[in-house]
């Protein structure tokens, strides 16, 4: 670990600081689950910077879901204010919130909800109907490297191609964030490491600010920033000098 000093308080890098595209004020999240209220998420601050890349980790309920549902509009904080770029999403309606997610944001999650009776193409093209400046599905496919797959079907597809899919499927619109939560959970080590690659590469060509959640301390060395949360704070952040390529991770 490195240069987190040369972070200020407010979480900004010197003065060649890019963008905050996230700037997240004292949020917090409380749950009411009858009698009892859980408190997901507590005094949150933190900036998500243009083009980098970071991974959220922290012990199983420390809050991470809870904190990338509320980045991408799928949840509101209870206190506290999120703003993307100009926009207030703590005091936004549904209809923004869902405006903002179709045109900003790519979700990816540990399971790829992919449409079983769609090929490749079809399920990433259900995605690039609707948007206003996609990828082709063919080209947002090559970029994950499934060019020779695009006529299969999710069942013909392993899953870290399954997964490569729904990762072509979310950068197929450009979106200015890609939020995965657990994208590696279901794959095994190999596998895994073509997903993160994939993931790497839309990052690095196409500046997407990317925010990984993981419960593998393995995949923090192929990160910008790794940020630690705990009982619904952050407990650190730490900047990596170097990044180590998805191929060279261990775990
Ligand atoms: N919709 C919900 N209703 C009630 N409680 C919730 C809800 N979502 C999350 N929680 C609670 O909030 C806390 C934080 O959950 P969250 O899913 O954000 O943690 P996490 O760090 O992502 O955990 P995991 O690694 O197990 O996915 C947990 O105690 C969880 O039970």
């Amino acid at each position: 670990m490195s240069s987190a000093q040369e972070y200020n308080a407010s979480g900004a890098a010197g003065i060649a600081s890019p963008a905050a595209v996230f700037r997240v004020r004292d949020v917090g999240k409380t749950y009411h689950m009858g009698e009892v209220d859980v408190n997901a998420l507590r005094q949150v601050d933190l900036e998500l910077y243009e083009g980098e890349f970071v991974v959220l980790l922290g012990p199983s309920g420390s809050g991470k879901s809870t904190l990338l549902n509320i980045l991408g509009g799928l949840d509101v904080p209870s206190c506290g204010e999120v703003w993307f770029r100009n926009r207030n999403l703590s005091q936004a309606n549904d209809a923004i919130l869902t405006r903002f997610r179709r045109e900003a944001v790519g979700f990816i999650f540990q399971f790829y909800n992919l449409i079983p009776s769609l090929t490749a193409r079809e399920n990433v093209a259900l995605v690039t109907e609707i948007a206003s400046h996609p990828f082709s599905p063919k080209e947002a496919l090559e970029m994950v490297g499934l060019g020779d797959r695009l006529d299969h079907f999710p069942a013909q597809l392993s899953g870290g191609e399954q997964q490569r899919v729904a990762i072509a499927r979310a950068i197929a619109k450009r979106p200015e964030v890609l939020l995965c939560d657990e994208p590696t959970g279901a794959l095994d080590f190999r596998t895994g490491k073509l997903v993160l690659d994939a993931l790497a590469r839309a990052n690095r060509e196409l500046g997407t600010t990317t925010a990984v959640i993981t419960h593998n301390a393995g995949i923090a060395a192929m990160a910008d920033r790794v940020i630690s949360l705990r009982s619904g704070q952050i407990s650190n952040i730490e900047v990596n000098d170097t990044k180590v390529s998805p191929s060279e991770l261990e775990w």
